[in-house]
């Protein structure tokens, strides 16, 4: 039951006592006003018996009444007439219209009954006259018929003002105690209810104490409730390291932008945001120094941006931006390379100096995506390609990076593959000794035969094996067919070292000198009879590790190639201090040995081999005359179609029994 309705029954039950006192009272003052009348109407009858008593002395004279029963009847609005009876006869009536003798029963004053029943339903009552005729005691009957019509319209006068006293007064009140109530009890508690429900506005105060109580807990229990929700509103999306927005208040950040763009129809960019390195730096210097440089370039990037602008922090060393309301892409790039150069300067985080830059990918929407994902998916192609570009830069995502992208996936899925269904085998080239035409050693390359696009060349699938990491299942795969080969041929009496590409990945990894190891446990090669080409990419970071490893693999055995020598790194200082034992001449310098500037190139080149004791190989040759220059400058070897191509282990067998050598004509 509602409080309202609990009201209303409360209200109507004192209604209805109050109704039923009242009720009482005023049948008690009608009986008490009938007493009176009637004992007003019986002290006339007395008097008038007792006058009449003393006026007749004979029946005779009772005529001579007449003017004093008719005063009585005048003064008194109640008598309608007044009879004397000598017995059953009508001796005089004021009224001539009642001449009747009244039956007994009507005019008996039965005490049982009340003076409002005896006023208004007896016909009237009666009194005695007695007086002595001589000595005779005689009797006569005083009858008063009363005025019924006057009797209730007297008795029924006051009803009137009772109804109005007490028949309205106490629903007035009742009202009044209502409009109250609903007022201050029943309205303040809808308000309270609403509140405590919507947590609609707050009501304002109540005149009831109880009431304010309620009311003021409940605000104060809501305002605390509502900056705890604010709090928590706020720490789950906020990113506490950074102080920035997370991807949790990115995300919502971006589903509004989306639909309010898709609305008004405006472009706007998501720009994602990598470290380059920052890896480098946490396992370096510890993950203090990489979250307080963290939280160092979120204050940048929050520097450089408007107020307006959108920055989250949504992994590691990762943060998005989104800009809207620019005038072209190039106030993009502004803003890009502001937040670029403001990173690119030496940090000096607890005492350690940092250098650190980043990468930054764009897609714009709706051009280059329609929603969340799409988003993220092109701004993170667009960075990857801002790495691969060479780290520092920002990179506009562009559909064409998509197809690129699509295809390298399906490149690397089916690279992956190929390993399970052993599509890859491993092609041979000689090298040649220049002085005697010796085969001395071979180069394994590899090649993927895939059963719907035939052969596929390494430099198609190779960097991005390089790229993903694949390069390490794939290299291990490689270095064990090629010991394996090795020791084969060794044992048919091929005494010829086989050189093996590893690219830079698989040298760097942990696992690199215990997979060596273990290969070489297990295809019971010689290291000697294997040399690792590795490229100059490996001494742009000339530190202990490297150098270590490199001694290491030395003092086991293995021989180490500088592949592609002079297209890569430029200092040459790594060749005194790294164990080198041989220098791989691009085939770009061959091609151009006819050039005054390549003939330069090659002769520093072959000189610099003597000088350091490192055997020279010419990659490329494919002319007698590269390989007679090659011969007069003083370069030992070379590898090159001139000799052969790189062929399959049954050709190279053919091919190797049949020539032994690739003497030069004289
Ligand atoms: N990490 C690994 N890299 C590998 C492996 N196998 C190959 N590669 C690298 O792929 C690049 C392309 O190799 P490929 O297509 O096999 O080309 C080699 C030779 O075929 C080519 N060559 C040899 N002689 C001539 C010639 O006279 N003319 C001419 N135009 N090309 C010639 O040169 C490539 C050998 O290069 P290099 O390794 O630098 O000696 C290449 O970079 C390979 O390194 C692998 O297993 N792992």
């Amino acid at each position: 039951m509602s409080i309202k309705h609990f009201m209303i029954i409360n209200l109507l039950t004192i209604l209805v006592i109050l109704y039923a006192i009242f009720a009482d009272y005023y049948q008690e003052q009608k009986s008490h006003t009938a007493e009176v009348i009637l004992g007003s109407l019986k002290d006339d009858m007395s008097e008038i018996s007792y006058l009449l008593s003393k006026q007749i002395v004979d029946k005779k004279m009772v005529r001579t009444t007449r003017s004093l029963l008719d005063r009585a009847v005048s003064n008194n609005d109640f008598i309608k007439a007044i009879m004397i009876l000598d017995d059953q006869k009508v001796l005089l009536t004021t009224d001539p219209r009642y001449r009747k003798v009244p039956d007994k029963k009507n005019v008996f004053l039965d005490p049982d009954l009340s003076a409002e029943n005896i006023l208004l339903d007896h016909v009237g009552f009666e009194g005695t006259i007695r007086f002595y005729k001589g000595k005779d005691l005689q009797k006569l009957t005083l009858v008063f018929l009363f005025d019924h019509q006057e009797a209730a319209a007297f008795l029924n006068q006051n009803s009137l003002k009772f109804l109005l006293y007490f028949g309205l007064l106490p629903g007035l009140i009742i009202l009044v105690m209502w409009l109250l109530m609903i007022r201050y009890i029943i309205k303040p508690l809808e308000r309270l209810r609403q509140y405590a429900y919507y947590q609609s506005e707050t009501p304002s105060v109540f005149n009831l104490k109880e009431l304010e109580y309620i009311r003021s807990s409940m605000a104060q229990t809501f305002s605390r409730l509502d900056s705890e929700q604010k709090e928590l509103f706020n720490l789950a999306r906020t990113d506490s390291l950074s102080g920035l927005a997370n991807r949790h208040a990115l995300n919502e950040n971006l589903k509004c932008l989306i639909a309010d763009a898709a609305r008004k129809n405006y472009e706007f960019a998501y720009l994602f945001l990598d470290l380059d390195n920052f890896k480098a730096v946490n396992d370096a210097l510890g993950h203090n120094v990489g979250d307080e440089l963290l939280q160092q370039v979120a204050g940048v990037i929050s520097e450089v941006l408007r107020t307006n602008d959108f920055v989250a922090r949504v992994g590691g060393d990762e943060f998005v931006i989104v800009l809207h309301d620019y005038e072209s892409l190039s106030e993009i790039s502004n803003i890009l390379e502001r937040i670029q150069s403001r990173l690119n300067v030496p940090w000096i985080i607890q005492g350690h100096p940092i250098k650190i830059t980043s990468s930054i990918g764009i897609a714009l929407y709706p051009k280059d995506a329609q929603d969340m994902i799409g988003l993220m998916k092109s701004s993170d192609i667009a960075m990857y390609e801002a790495k691969k570009r060479g780290r520092n830069q920002h990179y506009f995502y562009t559909e064409e990076l998509n197809v690129t992208v699509q295809k390298n996936i399906a490149l690397d899925k089916a690279m992956r593959q190929a390993l399970e269904d052993h599509e890859y085998h491993l092609y041979y080239q000689p090298k040649v000794n220049l002085l005697n035409g010796d085969i001395i050693g071979l180069e394994a390359l590899i090649r993927w035969f895939s059963p719907t696009k035939g052969m596929i060349m390494p430099d198609q699938f190779i960097p991005l094996a390089e790229e993903n990491g694949f390069i390490l299942e794939l290299g291990k795969w490689v270095l064990q067919e090629a010991f394996r080969q090795q020791k084969i041929w060794q044992q048919q009496g091929m005494d010829l070292h086989v050189s093996v590409n590893v690219a830079t990945k698989q040298l760097l990894d942990n696992q690199f000198e215990s997979l060596l190891e273990h290969l070489v446990k297990e295809t019971g090669v010689d290291p000697n009879k294997i040399h690792l080409e590795i490229t100059e990419y490996l001494f742009m970071d000339q530190n202990d590790k490297n150098l270590n490893l490199m001694k290491r693999l030395r003092s086991k055995g293995f021989s180490i190639s500088l592949d592609d020598f002079g297209t890569g790194y430029s200092s040459l200082s790594y060749l005194k201090t790294f164990p080198i034992s041989e220098l791989k001449i691009d085939k770009a310098f061959v091609r151009d040995y006819n050039t005054p500037d390549g003939a330069v190139f090659l002769e520093t080149i072959v000189k610099m081999g003597q000088t350091l004791k490192l055997q020279v190989i010419a990659e490329g040759v494919e002319t007698e005359a590269q390989a007679r220059y090659l011969k007069k400058i003083g370069c030992e070897c070379y590898q090159g179609y001139l000799c052969s191509k790189p062929l399959p282990v049954k050709e190279l067998d053919t091919f190797y029994l049949k020539h032994k050598s690739c003497m030069l004509e004289d």
